[in-house]
């Protein structure tokens, strides 16, 4: 490991090929012989530091179409917080369905990475070993004829890292090679990372025809707007010509929000909404004070456009907010799957509510291409060691972050990995906007 890491510090990528890959390597795992560690406990009681280990694991055999990649950062996702407190279930039933090498009592997690591809198997042509990449989630078989209009609907589809083993959180990580994208040239190794999984969702969410299809004029209300997919959410908004209305929790993540060039924001608790009267019963009220505060902000104009994932606290609110016509699209339930609205002002008002999950490799591509010319930025804010990734699953399960956290693999430090200094100095505030706030 050392060798290589020293080709990829030196630059020096085309002796990669010909450098040993290890036998194992470290990652950051949860055990199948834990899973029942949290029973019991309040879903914020349980502690991602607890079950959330890094461990040397045996490197996996190379398939056809797929790629080794050597990890020099990578990031954490929702998604790996819902590993660690094996929620809504643990993830080895995923693994135990896809068998053969994932079928493990380890699971190495994580959803993002930049680094370096390390080897390429059988009928592999568009990649070779010393390409700096970056990953995107979508693992997919594409053996049936369901996903060839859009691979997401691809009956064997799989969210690399949650869904599969060998994730990116991790020296070394196992991926298809049709999930790798080049790395953009203006960012160090973890700001390439952490855009990837909630860029692509959010692209795909608002932005592609197969989610919310978002046009100029557009005014979209954005919940956890400074989080990890509002902040892109929210770049998407401004950069195609609407009008992000950001729903946050503090002045802090306001002011990140206003920096973003948003104009229109909420602070939720500030106002201190209550949707719910009780475990059983919301508050129409209450979503009225909010479609109010709405309408004052934008001069009269409710959402054409909900970008919804808190699910069952929200829910109900967004329904009733969006505009009539309007749309609600959903990619996640963080504080609830089980949802209640008021049928009656979604039929009535010819609303619509759309489920959108990741992206297909195209829109990710598209998404990735954004961030590589500089007009969609990363949102990272702290980086972690690989060792304290529990600590960082943690302050994302507490809420006590803002956009993205990152996490080094290889990367014997922040700040490398750079290549175009200058499209980085272009746009250096930018880059830096959540660091350290
Ligand atoms: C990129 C990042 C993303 C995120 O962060 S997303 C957030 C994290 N993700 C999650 O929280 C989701 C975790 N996943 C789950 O909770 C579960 O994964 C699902 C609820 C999505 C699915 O549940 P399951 O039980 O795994 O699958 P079933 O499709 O319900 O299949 C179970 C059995 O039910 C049968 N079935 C399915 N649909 C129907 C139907 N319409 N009518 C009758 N039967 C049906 C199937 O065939 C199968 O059967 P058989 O057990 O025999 O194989
Ligand atoms: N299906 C898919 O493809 C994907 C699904 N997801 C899922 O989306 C969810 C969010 O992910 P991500 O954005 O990365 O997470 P983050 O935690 O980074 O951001 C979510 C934001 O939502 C806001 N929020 C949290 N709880 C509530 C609540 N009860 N009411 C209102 N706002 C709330 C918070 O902002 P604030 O406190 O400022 O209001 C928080 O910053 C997760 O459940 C994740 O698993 C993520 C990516 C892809």
């Amino acid at each position: 490991m050392r060798k290589i890491l020293d080709a990829i510090l030196a630059d020096e990528l085309d002796a990669i090929g010909s450098l040993d890959v290890p036998e194992s390597y470290r990652g950051v795992t949860v055990h199948a012989d834990e899973v029942a560690m949290f029973e019991g406990q309040a879903t914020k009681d349980k502690d991602p530091r607890k079950s959330l280990h890094v461990d040397e694991v045996p490197t996996p055999e190379l398939g056809h179409g797929e790629a080794l990649v050597a990890v020099m950062a990578s990031a954490i996702n929702y998604n790996t917080v819902w590993t660690s407190i094996f929620e809504p279930l643990p993830t080895f039933a995923f693994l135990k369905k896809y068998g053969g090498r994932h079928d493990q009592p380890f699971h190495v997690v994580g959803s993002d990475l930049a680094g370096v591809v390390l080897r390429t198997g059988p009928g592999v042509n568009s990649w070779k070993p010393g390409d700096r990449v970056v990953a995107h989630c979508l693992d997919v078989q594409l053996e049936h004829s369901d996903g060839h209009s859009d691979t997401m609907l691809d009956p064997e589809q799989r969210i690399w890292g949650f869904e599969t083993n060998y994730g990116g959180l991790a020296e070394i990580a196992l991926v298809k090679a049709n999930q790798l994208m080049p790395m953009p040239n203006h960012l160090t190794w973890e700001e390439a990372a952490s855009p990837g999984l909630v860029n692509s969702t959010a692209y795909r969410q608002l932005v592609s025809t197969n989610g919310a299809n978002m046009k100029q004029g557009d005014t979209v209300l954005i919940w956890g707007a400074s989080g990890g997919l509002g902040s892109y959410a929210t770049q998407f908004a401004l950069n195609g010509g609407a009008t992000p209305v950001c729903v946050v929790s503090s002045p802090e993540k306001a002011e990140i929000c206003r920096k973003m060039g948003a104009e229109l924001i909420i602070d939720r608790s500030a106002e201190g909404y209550k949707f719910w009267k009780d475990e059983h019963e919301q508050d129409v009220r209450e979503w009225k004070r909010l479609g109010a505060k709405i309408r004052e902000l934008t001069g009269g104009d409710d959402p054409d456009i909900v970008f919804e994932h808190p699910g069952r606290e929200t829910f109900g609110a967004s329904v009733y907010v969006a505009r009539k016509g309007g749309t609600i699209v959903t990619c996640a339930s963080t504080s609830g799957f089980m949802h209640q609205y008021d049928n009656r002002y979604l039929w009535m008002h010819l609303k619509r509510i759309i489920g959108s999950h990741f992206a297909n490799y195209r829109e990710a591509w598209e998404a990735n291409r954004l961030v590589a010319k500089g007009k969609i930025h990363p949102t990272l804010s702290k980086v972690y060691s690989l060792e304290d990734t529990g600590q960082a699953a943690h302050d994302v399960h507490r809420n006590a972050h803002q956009g993205k956290v990152g996490v080094l693999a290889l990367a014997p430090e922040a700040g490398l990995g750079v290549r175009d200094h200058d499209l980085r100095a272009a746009h250096l505030t930018e880059i830096n906007r959540f660091r350290g706030v």
